[in-house]
């Protein structure tokens, strides 16, 4: 047997394993566990939650370990894989053919930035490796069509019931905005939008996607509440910014959630402050660490922090997300890092559905993650 003589159990290893990761990821080793897997002098990681962008640091961290602290000789040939796979959350209702988690995200107060959170958020998880669509539930004002610069194309049907998203920058997509004219939606009553929604979510033939990202219209009146309870959300992410108006409202959409049992992954504070290009000093134009303290009454993580940015505005405003045209930037690292909270923290504190993988039925399109 491999793990004889001065060789360590593999449950030794598999523990050492799992407490590095704790350490880098800031968990419980008995999460980390689950993750990891021994064969032969191979210890295969599984993650649960997007972070690919992270896997090279992380494998040079193990394997330094692994070789470090004296246990050359224990861990001698050992190396290490990294995987990811994305289960199912659980959700109230039956989940959607091929969606694995829904995310809402929402706000209790309208121009907050959650429009620019959701898609550079679904922009972020993708980078991280895992298949992301977006849905366009702001059927009074649908701003994902202007932010992925496709206004103008329209989703295809073979049979004229089930639409096809359409693709842009590796998400795919589908919005109100695509189907009818603004005027037109902006006069709709509560049932009316409701229904629309319900129609968007179940009759567009999504690929397999790890995440399906809602754009929720602002508010927390009737409308987003009857849509709460009527997509089966695995989860949703609060956005405010930091001022007093807008944290009293976040808290409305809090509650809101709260009411119908849709587990708050945390907050985002968007515009938390200004940073001056000429000489770095930072300006909390809307107040300094309200969403902190938020987040802190609610026991709910703070998932980031975004500042008020030109590039933020204008690559909203034209059509390709800040994490398409500039991936290097310093903003694309923070929203990255928002989406590897997000990520994780649905995988730390929501359940496994009980209907396992059955609704993953197969890519009715062909998913290509790199098409523009
Ligand atoms: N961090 C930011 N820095 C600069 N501009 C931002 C930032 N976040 C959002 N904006 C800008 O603020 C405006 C409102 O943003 P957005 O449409 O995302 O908000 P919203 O909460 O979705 O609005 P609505 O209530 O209309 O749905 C947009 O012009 C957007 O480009």
């Amino acid at each position: 047997m491999f793990f004889s003589g001065r060789a360590k159990k593999p449950d030794a290893v598999i523990q050492f394993i799992a407490e590095k990761l704790a350490s880098y990821f800031s968990v419980e080793a008995a999460d980390a566990i689950s993750w990891c897997a021994l064969n032969d002098k191979q210890v295969t990681v599984t993650f649960p939650f997007a972070c690919k962008t992270q896997w090279p640091a992380i494998e040079a961290f193990l394997q330094q370990a692994l070789n470090g602290e004296n246990n050359g000789e224990k861990y001698s040939g050992m190396s290490v894989t990294l995987n990811q796979s994305i289960q199912s959350g659980q959700t109230l209702k039956p989940p959607v053919t091929n969606v694995r988690n829904i995310i809402a995200v929402a706000s209790g107060k309208g121009g907050v930035g959650k429009s620019t959170t959701s898609i550079n958020l679904a922009s972020a998880l993708l980078q991280e490796g895992a298949t992301v669509g977006i849905l366009d539930a702001d059927i009074y004002g649908p701003s994902v069509p202007i932010m992925l610069g496709n206004t103008t194309e329209r989703p295809q049907t073979a049979d004229n019931k089930h639409m096809q998203p359409l693709k842009a920058h590796g998400l795919v997509a589908n919005s109100i905005g695509y189907l009818v004219p603004a005027e037109d939606a902006a006069i709709w009553r509560g049932p009316m939008a409701s229904k629309a929604l319900a129609q968007l979510i179940n009759e567009t033939l999504w690929p397999v996607l790890d995440y399906l990202i809602v754009d929720m219209p602002p508010g927390t009146g009737d409308v987003q509440l009857t849509m709460a309870q009527q997509v089966p959300l695995t989860a949703a992410v609060v956005v405010t910014t930091p001022q007093d108006l807008a944290l009293a409202d976040a808290q409305k959409g809090i509650a809101m959630f709260n009411k119908v049992n849709i587990p708050v992954l945390g907050l985002v504070e968007n515009m938390s402050y200004y940073q001056c290009t000429a000489c770095g000093h930072k300006d909390y134009i809307f107040a300094k660490d309200g969403g902190q303290a938020l987040a802190e009454r609610y026991g709910l993580p703070l998932l980031g922090a975004l500042p008020l940015n030109t590039s933020i505005r204008e690559h909203a405003g034209n059509g390709k997300p800040l994490l398409v045209s500039e991936p290097d930037h310093v903003l694309s690292d923070a929203y990255r890092d928002m989406a590897r909270a997000v990520s994780m923290q649905l995988a730390l504190t929501v359940p496994e559905s009980q209907h396992g993988a059955k609704h993953i039925k197969g890519d009715p399109i062909v998913f290509n993650p790199v098409d523009n």
